[in-house]
């Protein structure tokens, strides 16, 4: 079994359900990213989604577009990602799932993007640019290589439910909102009932996000789900850090860096202990 299916199983005995943030490599520094992660992990981050900042990030809000800006500013290319996967492996618990488009697949090439990513410790990989009918190459390079790749489901893909869920591994990524990521005020009120339905065509776990931001989603969402994602209210603390460390204040990026970390623990909390669906 896969780290990512061993850790869900383990949190299905504890009753708790999976928190699973993104940030995106580089942003601001590499340096920061690596703390960052071991930070989320020793506060209970179950999985950590790693973004490969990239230029043309079209399914991206403008918060998590801005992080990608400051990667790249600051030289992150993919094979710094990669370096960065391997230096955190050994020093974490949660699985980490690379996060990346297409594009920067088939430039890598796509049996070399599994087979380094396998290499360097990645237990998954989401590309949200991949539909499903197009995913054949890079679903056979990821088993070939043993990486889970994680196929994302959307409110408008009903009819192709079945078809994204005989595909996925890992989990199933299923989109709380149409649209581009970032914070929402409010849940949709159809998420439990697509969730079951996708629970009808897979026994993979079922993970939520897009417009995650406050604890109270998250517990909201974990009643129904196996895990909650967050990035863009993460991402937003991180560009807290960024500025002030552009402004070349420290003291205040280390308080904003602590803010981010409680933060992160916050929306942990309710899912520690999930209480069953009404
Ligand atoms: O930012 P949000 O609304 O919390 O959504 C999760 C998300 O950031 C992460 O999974 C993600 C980052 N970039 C994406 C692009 C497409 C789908 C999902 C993503």
């Amino acid at each position: 079994m896969s780290r990512i299916g061993a850790i869900f199983q383990e949190l299905k005995a504890k009753n708790e359900k999976a928190f699973i943030p993104f940030l995106t490599a580089g942003d601001p520094s590499l340096e920061i990213t690596e703390r960052l992660i071991l930070e989320l992990d020793a506060k209970g981050a179950d999985i950590i989604e790693i973004g490969i900042p990239y230029s043309d990030p079209l399914a991206d809000g403008p918060t998590i577009q801005a992080a990608a800006v400051r990667a790249l500013a600051g030289g992150t290319r993919m094979p710094d990602v990669f370096a960065l996967v391997r230096r955190v492996r050994p020093q974490v618990k949660a699985a980490l799932v690379l996060f990346t488009y297409v594009n920067p697949v088939f430039q890598w090439g796509i049996d070399r993007f599994f087979e380094t990513a396998k290499e360097v410790g990645a237990d998954g990989a989401i590309i949200p640019d991949l539909p499903i009918e197009e995913s054949g190459e890079a679903a056979a390079a990821a088993a070939k290589h043993g990486v889970d790749l994680i196929p994302l489901l959307a409110p408008n893909s009903r009819e192709r439910i079945a078809k994204i869920c005989e595909e996925a591994q890992g989990f199933v990524y299923v989109v709380a909102a149409l649209g581009v990521t970032g914070v929402r005020d409010t849940v949709s009120e159809d998420l439990p009932q697509l969730i079951a339905s996708v629970k009808e065509h897979t026994d993979l776990p079922v993970a939520v996000g897009f417009g995650v931001g406050r604890p109270e989603q998250a517990a909201q969402i974990g009643r129904h789900a196996d895990g909650v994602i967050v990035g863009s209210a993460i991402v937003k603390g991180i560009g807290g850090i960024a500025d002030a460390l552009a402004a070349g204040d420290s003291a205040l990026a280390e308080q904003k860096e602590r803010e981010l970390i409680d933060f992160a623990a916050s929306l942990k909390e309710p899912l520690r202990s999930a209480e069953a669906p009404l």
